[in-house]
């Protein structure tokens, strides 16, 4: 239930990355947050306002390091940092009462092995990762409502698992989970904020490129999940590229279905089991999705096609990477954490043109 009469202290761990701030917009106007520590080591005493232009007026703190800021005194603390970050104080943190939400991979693969093989660290806290729980609310909705560590899913999984998810659960047999392919797609914020030469405006710009075609770390978090969601083996092709835009994630998933499952509407399968989610929309038969739909906003849109009433299925998955893809989707995980309306502070209409 939410602390203090409805009302939730919120630390943000990283408040000068692209997660970061976008966690900011998102709660400085939340109704029942109070944004109460930020951190950054680099810009340790500069006014928030200072940094980001757009939060003059809404947001009046200062950042500090890690250590200075009051985070034990949070209700709860996001971690928008890299990985390895959140593992390494969760345990001290949660003894003192803070729930925890990871915008890193920290708390979202259970297999600390494949943690371990993916990320390159040994997992500092298996323990508190047994009691985590993944982040999708579509997915883990009664869970998240009772967790105390909330691992936040990665962008890219996002849009595959919420794209696969009709087919897969329940123990139906309607797609090959053998051959299954996400082609996908991300503006270049996924990369985050930091200084890299690949995201240098003169490399990413007029360019569009394929990257970790070799193996990519979300592969094997969607298998986790798709594996657990249909009870069996799924084999998935995943290969990400990155397009020249700031904001947006394009996925297009292609399942091949199976013989006995020709008669299936699909269009009305994806409906139904959306029908009840706030930040899920199916569009209409035959829609092309944008990202630019999206943008800003903490929809994910998918639209479901047959060519030709062939046996190929294709989903088309849009979101924004830093809002369902991240920071939204961690505040939808904090409201239900908190007994708050889930679309609390999460309202807004993508921004067009
Ligand atoms: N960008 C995206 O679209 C998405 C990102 N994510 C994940 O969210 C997390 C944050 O991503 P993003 O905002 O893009 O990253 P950025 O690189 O833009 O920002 C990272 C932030 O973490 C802080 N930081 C870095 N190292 C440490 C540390 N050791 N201890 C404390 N703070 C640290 C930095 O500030 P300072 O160094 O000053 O302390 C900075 O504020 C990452 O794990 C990323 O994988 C997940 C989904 C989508
Ligand atoms: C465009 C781009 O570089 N995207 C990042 C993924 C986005 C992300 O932040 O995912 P994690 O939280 O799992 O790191 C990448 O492919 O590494």
């Amino acid at each position: 239930m939410a602390a203090s009469g409805s009302r939730v202290k919120v630390g943000i761990v990283g408040g000068t990355g692209y997660t970061g701030v976008e966690l900011l917009r998102l709660l400085a106007l939340h109704p029942n947050v109070d944004l109460t520590a930020i951190t950054s080591r680099k810009e340790d005493g500069m006014p928030v306002a200072d940094m980001f232009p757009n939060l003059r007026g809404y947001v009046d703190l200062c950042f500090s390091t890690p250590e200075k800021a009051a985070l034990d005194q949070c209700d709860v603390v996001f971690f928008a940092t890299p990985h390895g970050v959140a593992m390494n104080q969760a345990k001290e943190l949660l003894d003192k009462g803070v729930r925890i939400i990871d915008l890193a991979a920290d708390f979202r693969l259970q297999d600390t092995q494949v943690f371990e093989s993916w990320y390159k660290m040994p997992h500092a806290c298996p323990e508190v990762l047994a009691q985590s729980v993944y982040g999708l609310v579509e997915l883990n909705r009664a869970k998240i409502a009772k967790a105390r560590v909330v691992g936040n899913p990665g962008c890219y999984p996002t849009t595959v698992i919420l794209g696969l998810l009709p087919l897969l659960e329940g123990g139906r047999k309607l797609v090959d989970t053998a051959h299954i392919i996400a082609d996908s797609k991300s503006g270049v914020s996924g990369a985050g904020r930091k200084a890299e030469v690949a995201t240098l405006f003169s490399e990413a710009s007029d360019n569009f490129k394929a990257y970790g075609v070799a193996g990519h770390r979300h592969r094997p978090e969607v298998c986790e999940q798709l594996e657990t969601i249909a009870g069996g083996p799924v084999g998935l092709t995943f290969v990400p590229h990155l397009v020249p835009m700031i904001r947006g994630m394009f996925s297009t998933i292609y399942a091949r279905i199976l013989p006995e499952a020709m008669d299936t509407d699909f269009q009305a399968l994806f409906e139904q089991r959306y029908a009840n989610e706030a930040f899920v929309d199916v569009m209409p038969a035959g829609s092309q999705p944008e990202t630019r739909s999206v943008r800003g906003s903490n929809q994910l849109r998918i639209a479901v096609h047959r060519p030709g009433g062939g046996d190929q299925l294709i989903l088309l998955v849009v979101q924004d990477n830093l809002v369902k893809g991240a920071a939204g989707q961690a505040v939808q995980n904090m409201n239900l954490m908190f007994g708050l309306p889930e679309d609390a502070g999460l309202r807004h209409i993508a921004v067009l043109p």
